[in-house]
């Protein structure tokens, strides 16, 4: 698939391929998707330790997804990515929510191997910040000038290595971000379960803060009491934050049968 010319302006990084699109919603969008979501039974929710999630779409097995439609306030979001971006070869046919609170997120993770290889993930609500870290597979194939100046044997050697080659977006709300090729395959993604956040470093910094406002925004997003850090950027999660990370499963099974 071809990326669209329009998202080479939305890069950021510089592992292949991130994109951060900023307001991608706009305010009353949001609203109506977290009226839907609120609205879902309360059944729909399936709580695990460090989150609340909802799943739609069907259910994803290692070999395909056992397919149900997708609600039209979601197909609204899906049609829209799938139109407007070309990076999947259909609209993604998958959407989880994930519901955190400010002292929640999610471990670094592979998303699995079901999907094609793209995450889109349109945020809502509380902003948060997004780590990005080399899987083993990365560290141990010595790909890179820096693994190979490391001891392989050496306990400690994953820990210079990952924060060298790691990176950070902050991920604000109304916005999307999508990551594929090596960002997707050979990258964790993940969420620190922490109310304070640093986002000093963060790949897509000039995007986040620009289109809301720089200089009305980054006070609300830094910690006040957080003096000691000096400069340092560190945002303070005080509300929830919402996600729906869309995907695509290529292989398909209308669930007919109900188990
Ligand atoms: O909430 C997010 O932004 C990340 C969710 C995620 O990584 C996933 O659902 O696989
Ligand atoms: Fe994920």
């Amino acid at each position: 698939m071809e990326m669209d010319e329009k998202l080479h302006g939305f890069v950021v990084g510089s592992v292949p391929t991130v994109i951060y699109i900023p307001e991608f919603i706009n305010d009353s969008e949001q609203t109506q998707l977290l009226n839907h979501i609120y609205q879902a039974p309360i059944s729909k929710w399936k709580t695990l330790k460090n989150r609340r999630l909802q799943n739609w779409g069907g259910v994803v097995h290692e070999k395909g997804l056992i397919s149900q439609d997708l609600p039209p306030w979601l197909t609204k979001i899906t049609q829209r990515i799938h139109e407007e971006l070309g990076i999947f070869p259909a609209a993604p046919n998958h959407v989880l929510i994930n519901e955190y609170q400010p002292d929640q997120g999610i471990m670094p993770h592979q998303d699995g191997p079901a999907y094609f290889p793209a995450a889109s993930i349109l945020s809502l609500k509380s902003p948060v910040v997004m780590n990005f870290t080399p899987h083993l597979k990365l560290s141990e194939c010595g790909g890179t000038a820096e693994s190979e100046a490391i001891p392989q044997n050496s306990e400690q050697s994953t820990v210079p290595l990952n924060s060298h080659n790691s990176f950070s977006l902050l991920l604000m709300p109304r916005s999307l971000l999508i990551f594929k090729d090596l960002a997707y395959s050979d990258y964790l993604h993940g969420i620190e379960d922490n109310a304070v956040q640093p986002f000093d470093g963060a790949v897509n910094l000039t995007e986040a803060v620009k289109d809301s406002g720089f200089n009305d925004l980054l006070p609300r997003l830094t910690c006040a009491e957080e003096s000691s850090s000096g400069d340092a950027k560190t945002l303070c999660r005080t509300a929830k934050r919402v996600s729906l990370t869309c995907r695509l499963v290529l292989k398909v099974r209308k669930n007919l049968i109900r188990i």
